[in-house]
């Protein structure tokens, strides 16, 4: 087989590598009150670096070998000297450095080494909160080097431009949480968010919450309706403490983010589980002036028992939303057996005659509010203002 040239490196097969550097002064050359209004601006910081690395052939001034190539995806893996290094997990972002707590639970406030932003093919995403990375104290001992960021995996990123931006990484699952009321049950929004999660091929698990407001009959139908589909339902109060122990135990040793519209119990649910987090909560009346507050990067925050979690608004709004009208079918998993049924390879599953989905759920095969789900979810706004190419056809 053919193997790939790549513009600035050549991936080998585990062996050694010959990468382009840029000359070092280069990198500095920005003007150091860009750097300081970066701080303020975090997205445009992201959006400066991208195109320092866009800077064209004529910056490639110097070839390196590498050793240690991570051969399964598109990381290059460092080899670093692991003397003296800790490893940890990247917590946050304050300007362009970053937070990183090590395995034994100290605190570092890290830089990030050249090398790491010449190697990496897009260095908006050299390092991003939730990668495990080595690094290696330097001078004060709260301060650190990141010499290597170790291959991720369940990635939740958007689209910012026709380029990938990585919002968190190494994401086991997704915490979907709803209310029964006060803000009213939305199981739409539900189906929503588990299309993100489908789409990012990340687990979700759903969180219904403040059941001590309505009785429980009305509940069980829907928990059974997203158990049948396999997905992990757990029903909560947090007025009489329902159910925490559960989400515990699902929460428990994994990295989770959270999601759910404003004024659910979000922070509620979370200060439930551990008691150390002291999130603020707000009266549902309040809500609407708490998102002036919010930053748009995610920050990990870690459990007693094990695991983290991350609430970002990035998560909570659809910024993951990178979703073609097309591909919407496929994130309904109860509809995916029915597709190939269909008789028009790009059926909708509206209007066509011969549609394996409506024959699945005139045959009660689908649930007809999944099914309204989907109409309501191809229909939505969302599609022309994240994606207005694949909107207009
Ligand atoms: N009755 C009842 N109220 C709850 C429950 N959980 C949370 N609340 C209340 O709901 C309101 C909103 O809770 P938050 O935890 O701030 O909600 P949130 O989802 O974090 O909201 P945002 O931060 O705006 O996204 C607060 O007044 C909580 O006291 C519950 O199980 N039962
Ligand atoms: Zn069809």
């Amino acid at each position: 087989m053919a193997k790939k040239k790549g513009k600035g490196k050549r991936k080998g097969k585990g062996g050694k590598v010959r990468v382009d550097l840029r000359r070092n002064k280069q990198t500095r050359a920005r003007d150091q009150n860009v750097t300081h209004e970066m701080l303020n601006d975090e997205v445009a910081a992201e959006d400066a670096s991208s195109s320092e690395r866009l800077s064209g052939k004529g910056s490639l001034t110097r070839r390196r070998t590498v050793v240690g190539i991570d051969d399964t995806g598109d990381q290059l893996l460092r080899s670093v000297d692991s003397e003296g290094c800790l490893s940890g997990r990247v917590t946050s972002f304050v300007g362009l450095n970053c937070n990183v707590r090590a395995d034994d639970g100290r605190e570092f406030e890290c830089t990030i080494r050249g090398m790491l932003r010449t190697l990496a093919r897009d260095s908006r995403n050299v390092v991003v909160t939730g990668d495990r990375v080595l690094i290696r104290p330097e001078g004060d001992e709260h301060q650190s080097v990141i010499e290597r960021v170790e291959p991720r995996h369940g990635v939740l990123s958007r689209n910012s431009q026709g380029r990938e931006h990585i919002i968190v990484s190494n994401i086991d699952q997704l915490l979907i949480v709803a209310s029964v009321a006060d803000p009213e049950f939305k199981p739409n929004l539900i189906d929503r968010y588990l299309v993100m999660a489908e789409r990012h091929d990340v687990k979700a698990v759903i969180c219904i919450n403040k059941i001590d407001l309505v009785d429980d009959t009305s509940l069980q139908q829907w928990a059974a309706l997203y158990a049948r589909l396999g997905y992990p339902v757990v029903l909560t109060s947090i007025a009489d403490g329902r159910g925490v122990d559960v989400l515990k135990h699902h929460l428990a040793n994994r990295q989770t983010a959270v999601s759910g519209q404003s004024g659910v119990g979000k922070s509620s649910i979370l200060n439930a589980v551990d008691q150390d987090l002291n999130l603020q909560t707000m009266d549902v009346s309040d809500a609407t002036s708490k998102g002036q507050h919010t930053t748009r990067r995610a920050r990990l925050l870690p459990l007693n028992g094990g695991g983290w979690v991350v609430d970002t608004p990035g998560i909570r709004q659809f910024e993951l939303w990178d979703i073609g009208l097309e591909e919407v079918d496929g994130y309904f998993i109860e509809f995916r057996p029915f597709i190939s049924y269909c008789r028009f390879a790009d059926c909708s599953h509206i209007h066509e005659s011969d549609c394996g989905v409506k024959n699945a759920l005139n045959a009660n095969l689908i649930a007809q509010c999944r099914y309204e789900s989907y109409l309501r979810i191809r229909d939505e706004d969302i599609f022309v203002w994240k994606n207005p190419a694949r909107g207009q056809s």
